[in-house]
């Protein structure tokens, strides 16, 4: 990214309320928070404890009825709400995308509205789409409907970075997507935010969601009463109340696996073979080495498939398997992520990547080892 780039501020909320017209009972009854400067911040209820009107509030889509919100210790109040939204990103459920506009002009809104020169905002607009994995050239002129959900999810993050703001707020970010595309955008946000430092605050109906992205997770119960406010290991190790323990549910040994990354455990390395490799050498070489399956790489080592030797016979060279992977997994994801690429899988694993690079593969063994492992010495010491 440039070299300005805006990293986070702090937010601070000061027994905020908010009590609809006609409601007998307050949406938020004095909520007081810090969000430090930088952090990922998740807040996680039961549905209507009001997690969308705290979040809300802190852009002013909705006006709280007392109390202050401060960012950067400035108070909102003082600040003209259009300006302040502009000053704030804002990613929403299925990106909220304007469907008439292109994707350039969907990112470059926010920009526009802030008179950037037209040089820059295209600048910007590319510079964006790549930072979210979509290749400017082919993406920057299509129009919302051409787009797959996730990517269009993925539209919505890079216009909600476009101004580059200090803070972005998301609702649901990831609800509207598949879960296979939803753990990908996950990984590439908490990639995105080890680059910018952002402050996020993020509404999730997932808890697994937020304790593989926060730094902490705000726990709410109705009227926004705070639960528990502490980093995700906290929460799993040390819940604050019964409240907390049955939200965030009776496996929380096994959610652990969301705080741990496919790449803290040993690889195993199974033997590979190339697109284009003579099929013969392949399998003598497997034989030999009593190996029942391949993965299968293409020229730059990208993994293709990962097949029993069986179904290589028949064929002079190795094929290239024109079909969607659905078992690979970065080496960054979570165990749990990667145990739920490995419920698709064949041979009860998921192959890893490093950029796109095969570097073994991961198996349920070894997350089931290392659970048991875990169990023993606690992994909570
Ligand atoms: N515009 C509104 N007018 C009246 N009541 C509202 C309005 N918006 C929300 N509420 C009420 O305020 C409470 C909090 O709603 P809010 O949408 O903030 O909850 P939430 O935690 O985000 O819920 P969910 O997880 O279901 O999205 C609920 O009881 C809801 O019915």
């Amino acid at each position: 990214m440039n070299d300005q780039a805006q990293t986070g501020v702090g937010i601070e909320l000061i027994d905020v309320v908010k009590r609809y017209p006609g409601q007998a009972d307050p949406a938020v009854r004095g909520l007081s928070l810090n969000i430090p400067a930088g952090e990922t911040v998740m807040f996680v209820g039961p549905s209507g404890c009001g997690k969308t009107t705290s979040l809300k509030m802190i852009n002013r889509l909705i006006e709280p009825t007392s109390g202050q919100i401060l960012i950067d210790g400035a108070d909102i109040t003082t600040q003209n709400a259009n300006e302040l939204r502009r000053s704030i990103g804002y990613v929403i459920q299925g990106g909220g995308l304007l469907p008439h506009l292109s994707v350039a002009d969907n990112i470059g809104l926010v920009p526009g509205l802030l008179k950037w020169d037209r040089r820059r905002i295209a600048a910007r607009v590319d510079e964006l789409l790549e930072l979210v994995g979509l290749q400017p050239n082919i993406y920057r002129d299509r129009y919302p409907r051409e787009l797959s959900g996730g990517q269009q999810q993925r539209v919505g993050v890079a216009r909600g970075l476009a101004a580059d703001p200090p803070v972005v707020l998301m609702d649901e970010p990831f609800g509207a997507v598949d879960p296979i595309t939803r753990q990908r955008l996950q990984d590439e946000l908490i990639s995105i935010q080890e680059e910018l430092h952002k402050t996020i605050v993020c509404v999730t109906h997932d808890i697994d969601e937020a304790i593989k992205l926060g730094d902490r997770i705000l726990i709410l119960q109705e009227g926004a009463s705070i639960a528990q406010f502490a980093a995700p290991e906290e929460i799993l190790s040390q819940p604050a109340n019964d409240f907390v323990a049955d939200f965030i549910g009776a496996e929380s040994k096994l959610k652990q696996l969301s705080l741990l990354r496919v790449g803290d455990l040993d690889l195993t390395q199974p033997h590979t073979a190339t697109v284009g490799e003579p099929v013969d050498e392949v399998l003598q070489r497997a034989e030999a080495a009593g190996a029942a399956s391949v993965v299968i790489l293409d020229e730059r080592r990208r993994p293709r498939d990962w097949v029993f030797l069986r179904s290589l016979r028949g064929h002079t060279i190795v094929p290239d398997p024109q079909k969607a992977l659905q078992t690979v997994v970065d080496h960054r994801s979570t165990l749990a992520d990667a145990l739920d690429s490995m419920l698709v899988s064949s041979h009860a694993g998921a192959m890893v990547t490093r950029r796109d690079e095969f570097i073994g593969v991961i198996t349920y063994d070894a997350v089931a080892e290392h659970v048991r492992g875990s169990e023993h010495s606690g992994v909570n010491e």
